[in-house]
């Protein structure tokens, strides 16, 4: 399947996410593509996406928000599954879902969604972004596990599969 992996990131380490998972999709034999929200005009050469977003102050980024409300019907048309990240630190944290999640769900019918933990590197920061991360004492460091992030892209690969079966037996 022609897969299109949506990834909305401020700094970089959640679109390194979005990369390893195209890559397990490739290696999966589907054809992936990574590409930021912002530039996604259109669904039709898709067959299923992934969209996933960095969380910030409990939000995920405005361009996947954005990307949600522009291709709604598209999304709630093909196989659609969500991630997140954000969480930092031993164990990591703040737990809880983005503001949107539910409704993002509802509108996307999106079959699953997963947060991984992030990576923080307060010397690429802004002032505004070291003023919060001091306020809430969030723990520098690259948290993201890769096996974790694998293994559910193995996963999404083989409801792909699953899903290529079974249109073939319907167009049969
Ligand atoms: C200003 C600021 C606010 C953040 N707020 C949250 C938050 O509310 N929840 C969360 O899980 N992570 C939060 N994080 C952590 C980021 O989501 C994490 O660093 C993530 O990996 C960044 O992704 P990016 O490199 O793709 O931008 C925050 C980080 C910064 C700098």
């Amino acid at each position: 399947m022609k897969v299109l992996v949506a990834v909305a990131s401020r700094h970089g380490s959640t679109r390194e996410i979005g990369e390893a998972v195209g890559e397990v999709l490739r290696r999966s034999g589907h054809r992936a593509e990574v590409a930021d929200p912002d530039d996604v005009d259109g669904l039709e050469p898709y067959d299923a996406v992934i969209l996933g977003s960095a969380i910030y102050v409990g939000r995920w980024a405005a361009s996947a928000r954005a990307m949600v409300d522009r291709l709604a019907h598209g999304l709630a048309a093909r196989p659609v599954w969500l991630f997140s990240s954000g969480p930092v630190g031993t164990p990591p944290a703040p737990e809880g879902q983005p503001e949107e999640l539910a409704s993002v769900m509802s509108r996307t019918g999106a079959r699953g969604h997963r947060t991984f933990a992030g990576r923080l590197d307060t010397a690429g920061l802004g002032v505004a972004e070291r003023a919060v991360v001091a306020l809430v004492r969030a723990q520098e460091g690259d948290y993201r596990r890769w096996p974790e992030i694998e293994d559910w892209a193995r996963h999404v690969a083989a409801d792909l599969h699953a899903e290529e079966i079974r249109t073939a037996r319907v167009a049969w």
